[in-house]
């Protein structure tokens, strides 16, 4: 157990009404005795706020209000206290100093929530949910975290882990019997359990989509040729909305992301820094680049001008773009500058021509005509990716990733018990499968991967 005393900033970095630095470990109280002045922090009851002053050296820092938390009940299962200062980030930082001269010392980032996974008050998972809690911008995201903080998706897993590993026990056992050829485990029923838990891992791998919509948002690509009616339309979209307008590092290109936010959902529509501006995409540039943006997105808006006789550089772009997961949505824009008979033909034409399946949807940008039933068919992809069966969505690579492998390893048990391998192997494959069901709530881990996990939370946290 970790016996050092840990502080920091539980607030954001910045001038606040009130700041708050959190104070965890055993020497919590006497190390804020050592600096407030007030009540004697050792003799005062659990969850109490106490008035006085914080001092350093004989100087008064600031007029402040304490809380202190007993532990095992507090976030972290340790000994704490909350200091509430006047919010200058100069005052936290003399604060957080004088701490450290009495004793403390300054908190890693997650370090708060490392313990209290640590001390088993949480487990990896919702660990995780914390920073997710902290990350999230919408209805969907912060509902999903909080799901995930309350358990669900440990409880999901460790239903099916507890009924496996009620298996690998007696099948060990089995080991111990090795010369009198016994059948402690019921190979068909251990069957039935893994088909079971392969459904699960299933659906929950599925859920990964919709998670990712929800964690990332569904990344939009609208293309067209030039005065197809792009920026028209982008303006049409976000009109009741202030564009967020991101720059998202990492990224080679210079990705520019409007978000559009429908029904709780964000869909970040895709535009690429200094393509917009061309007036001749298409011939300049060609189908490279549209590809390029084209590439990491969910689904393709694509504009073809209604008005516009010739059709053929559209459908060619189109079926250049296509991909399996790709959604496409082809818009006819411009409807007010043609007469009705003209563009109930140019459906017919563009399912003619291309042969998979997409949504068409005529509007006017410029007349505001429409425009909800592209948003209707945004909404309804998102509605298409939530699974009817329970409500955990997995939203974490790490997650997907443990449960793709913990399927893998499922269906090596299940091949394992149907080509009648040695118990031995069995027990294995058991084994396996057991560990990488185990890495979500962190019964299985490693420093690296905690090491990972934490570093990406903020500092105070
Ligand atoms: N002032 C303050 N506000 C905060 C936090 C905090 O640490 N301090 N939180 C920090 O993230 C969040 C609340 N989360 C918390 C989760 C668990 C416990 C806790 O003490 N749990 C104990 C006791 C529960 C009880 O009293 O019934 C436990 O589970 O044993 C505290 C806060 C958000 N607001
Ligand atoms: N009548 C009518 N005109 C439109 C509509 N949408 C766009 N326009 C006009 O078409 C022209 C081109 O529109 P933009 O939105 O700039 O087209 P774009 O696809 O962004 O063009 P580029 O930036 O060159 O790629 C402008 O003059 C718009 O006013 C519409 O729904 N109806």
């Amino acid at each position: 157990m970790n016996q050092d005393t840990i502080c920091a900033l539980a607030t954001a970095n910045g001038i606040g009404a009130i700041g708050i630095i959190r104070v965890s470990g055993i020497e919590s109280f006497g190390i804020v005795n050592k600096i407030f002045e007030g009540k004697n922090l050792e003799k005062v009851d659990s969850h109490t706020v106490h008035y006085g002053f914080i001092k350093d050296e004989g100087e008064t820092i600031d007029e402040v209000m304490v809380s202190v938390f007993h532990a095992p009940k507090t976030f972290t299962t340790e000994n704490s206290v909350e200091i509430s200062f006047h919010g200058s980030p100069y005052i936290g930082k003399k604060i957080l100093e004088a701490l450290i001269k009495n004793g403390a010392r300054m908190a890693k980032a997650g370090e708060f929530t490392m313990r209290a996974f640590m001390n088993g008050r949480i487990d990896l998972s919702q660990a995780e949910s914390i920073a997710d809690l902290i990350a999230s911008e919408n209805e969907a995201s912060r509902k999903v975290a909080l799901n995930q903080l309350k358990g669900g998706i440990s409880n999901e897993i460790s239903f099916l882990r507890n009924d496996l590993l009620n298996f690998t026990s007696l099948i060990e056992l089995e080991l111990d019997f090795a010369e009198e050829d016994v059948e402690f485990a019921d190979r068909t029923a251990l069957k039935s359990l893994l088909y079971k838990i392969e459904d699960k891992l299933n659906s929950l791998i599925e859920s990964f989509q919709y998670g990712n919509a929800i964690k990332n948002g569904t990344a939009v690509a609208i293309i067209g040729k030039p005065n197809a009616g792009k920026s028209t339309l982008l303006n049409a979209l976000l009109k009741e909305e202030r564009a967020i307008v991101s720059n998202i590092a990492g990224t080679t290109r210079d990705t520019i992301e409007e978000i559009l936010h429908i029904k709780g959902h964000a869909f970040r529509l895709i535009d690429t820094a200094g393509l917009r501006e061309t007036a001749d995409e298409i011939e300049a540039i060609g189908v490279k680049k549209a590809k390029e943006k084209v590439e990491n997105a969910e689904i393709l808006v694509y504009l073809a001008d209604a008005g516009t006789e010739d059709f053929s550089e559209d459908i060619e772009m189109i079926k250049s773009l296509l991909r399996d997961d790709l959604k496409l949505i082809i818009c006819a824009t411009k409807i007010d500058e043609v007469i009705p008979t003209q563009y109930e033909k140019l459906e017919q034409f563009f399912r003619n021509e291309i042969s998979t399946d997409f949504d068409f949807i005529k509007i006017s940008a410029v007349e505001n005509q429409n425009i909800q039933d592209l948003k209707n068919e945004l909404s309804s992809y998102i509605e298409h990716l939530k699974s009817e069966e329970g409500n955990v969505v997995i939203t974490n690579q790490r997650h997907y990733e443990a449960l793709q492998k913990s399927l893998n390893s499922v269906r090596q048990v299940e091949e394992a018990v149907s080509s009648q391998i040695t118990t031995e192997l069995l027990a294995y494959e058991l084994r396996n499968a057991l560990e990488y069901l185990g890495e979500i709530s962190g019964e299985f881990s490693n420093d690296e991967v905690l090491g990972n996990i934490f570093s990406k939370f903020c500092i105070g946290k």
